[in-house]
């Protein structure tokens, strides 16, 4: 059964709040929030603060995903989160990737890390003991509405096939960048757990947000 994560930087931003209440409506899991810092990624879109606001609207789980260089100076404003929250930092972001992932433990929240594009997936091996889920990003990060690079179909695939050899399947997969419905059913087929639904599906102006998700639902089995 997969999850759903729509990604907030894809909601109507003069209209956050009646969006957020339409996801509690569809019943989604998580609630997908990229962090920017115009460095890691040439873009800058939520900030600490609007999850602060979040947090005073809604219980559905945060996924924060923190595409920011050194991610250890800044985890410290994450401390209005709680047990079932997740934070992602990318493996690329830091010279320092253990210490990195012990402040996330500190935080008494999951841990994510995320891989860009071009990062090989055994990078992740010896961090696998202190992982909740790995990031297959499926696209180069930073903007909305980009096409899915096709080979990351089978990295999916090569990351699930490492996770149950290594005895780790309980860690879980997320895919983020174009995962249109279209491109969810490859992504399921592939082993995939969490999908964050942006422009192309979740946030796609054919239907509403509560209908798009009920289709999504249908095609990640949940
Ligand atoms: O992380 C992201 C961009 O870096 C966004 O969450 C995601 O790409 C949005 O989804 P879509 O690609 O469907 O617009």
């Amino acid at each position: 059964m997969g999850k759903i994560a729509p990604s907030l930087m894809c909601v109507d931003l003069l209209n956050v709040e009646r969006d957020i209440k339409l996801l509690e409506e569809a019943g989604v899991d998580y609630l997908h929030v990229d962090i920017m810092d115009n460095h890691f990624v040439p873009n800058i879109t939520l900030s600490f603060d609007f999850i602060k606001s979040i947090k005073r609207i809604t219980d559905i789980p945060l996924d924060v995903h923190l595409m920011i260089n050194n991610p250890e100076e800044s985890l410290q404003y994450l401390d209005m989160l709680t047990a079932g929250d997740i934070v992602c930092i990318h493996y690329e972001s830091t010279i320092h990737i253990h210490r990195a992932i012990g402040m996330i433990k500190d935080l008494g929240v999951k841990v994510g890390l995320a891989l860009n594009p071009g990062t090989p997936i055994g990078v992740i091996e010896n961090l696998l003991p202190d992982l909740d889920m790995v990031l297959i990003m499926t696209v180069n990060p930073g903007f909305a509405g980009q096409k899915l690079i096709p080979s990351m179909l089978e990295k999916i695939e090569k990351l699930r096939a490492l996770l149950n050899e290594k005895g780790y399947s309980e860690i879980e997969i997320e895919v983020d960048g174009n995962v249109s419905f279209d491109h969810a059913k490859l992504m399921y087929e592939k082993g995939a757990d969490i999908y964050v639904g942006g422009s192309s599906s979740v946030f796609s102006k054919e239907n509403s947000i509560v209908e798009n998700c009920k289709r999504f639902r249908e095609i990640i089995g949940s």
